[in-house]
């Protein structure tokens, strides 16, 4: 593994962070280049990187490649673009596996989604109170249950257990969804996802939970659903009103996520001619909004 490291005034780590992703970066991560006061030394002087002006904040952007030649040639593509300009690259490095394995573990603790349901990785004993529990590992799908989005849903599954229920996980990234509806006593669960990669995931971390779930590609959902589970974001969200509604049976949920609070009226709007949204939960400035079918 392979550490590229630069820093960049803050107007553009957004286009520097999508150029690293779009040339395969495995992750880039972003932090205030000026909080740290060992980094402002080592950065003094440095030529090509004026000091920071007043009110101009700086930013370290790291990103992980599998190979050095990528993190090189990365570091050569994004110097000449346009955006780049008073950004610094300030190395290439290799990072000790070992090192790598232990940074990825301390960020994810296990979560705690009621006092009894826990999202726990596979490397940490289950706490105690945990009663219900799904074993996860961070993997390239999303739904790790560290995004308020997905802790959101949860709660929601928790607090309105689908015992018996036929359930659709629309958008399942890794499964977290599918496999909390299953845990918490659903008949059947279909997860899909456009992504094969989440589909793939899907099925491991079903299985490494236990629990049986239909993962596929969107086509697989199919029929009718007590609930129907979205976590994606507002605007595929929209696009997908007639699909999602359509799957929510008589007297069945839908559960939508990936909202943000001021994008609420313009989801109500969409779903109008089918369900009447609410916003039944909220947290970090994202909503969780949710209608039920009449019988
Ligand atoms: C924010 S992640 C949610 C993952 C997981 N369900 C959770 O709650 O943590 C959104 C997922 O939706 C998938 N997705 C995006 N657009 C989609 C679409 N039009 N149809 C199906 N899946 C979609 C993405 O590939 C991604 O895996």
């Amino acid at each position: 593994m392979f550490e590229l490291r630069l820093v960049c005034p803050e107007s553009a780590v957004e286009p520097i962070s999508d150029a690293l992703q779009a040339l395969d970066a495995l992750s880039v991560s972003a932090e205030d280049a000026d909080a740290d006061t060992q980094a402002e030394q080592a950065l003094f002087g440095e030529p090509g990187l004026p000091p920071p002006a007043p009110g101009w904040s700086r930013t370290t952007v790291v990103a992980l490649f599998t190979q050095e030649g990528a993190a090189r040639e990365a570091a050569a593509l994004l110097a000449a673009q346009d955006f780049f300009a008073g950004s610094l690259v300030q190395s290439v490095a290799p990072v000790p596996e070992q090192d790598w394995v232990r940074l990825t573990q301390s960020q994810f603790d296990p979560v705690a989604i009621t006092p009894e349901f826990w999202i726990v990785p596979s490397w940490h004993e289950v706490p105690a109170a945990a009663t219900r529990v799904i074993r996860l590992d961070p993997g390239l799908a999303f739904g790790t249950g560290t995004h308020p989005t997905t802790r959101m849903c949860l709660r929601w599954l928790a607090a309105h257990p689908p015992t018996g229920q036929r359930v659709l996980d629309y958008g399942c990234g890794s499964g977290i969804l599918a496999i909390g509806a299953a845990l918490h006593g659903a008949r059947v669960v279909d997860a899909v996802d456009i992504d094969p990669a989440a589909v793939q995931a899907t099925q491991a971390n079903a299985a490494a939970n236990g629990v049986s779930i239909h993962s596929g590609l969107p086509d697989a959902a199919h029929g009718l659903y007590d609930t129907v589970l979205a976590n994606i974001l507002a605007t595929p969200l929209k696009v997908l009103a007639p699909l999602l509604c359509a799957h929510v049976a008589a007297g069945g949920a839908l559960v939508l996520a990936g909202i943000l609070e001021r994008q609420t009226e313009e989801l109500q709007q969409a779903y109008r001619p089918w369900l009447a949204l609410q916003v039944a939960d909220a947290q970090d400035g994202w909503v969780l909004m949710t209608a039920t079918r009449a019988r």
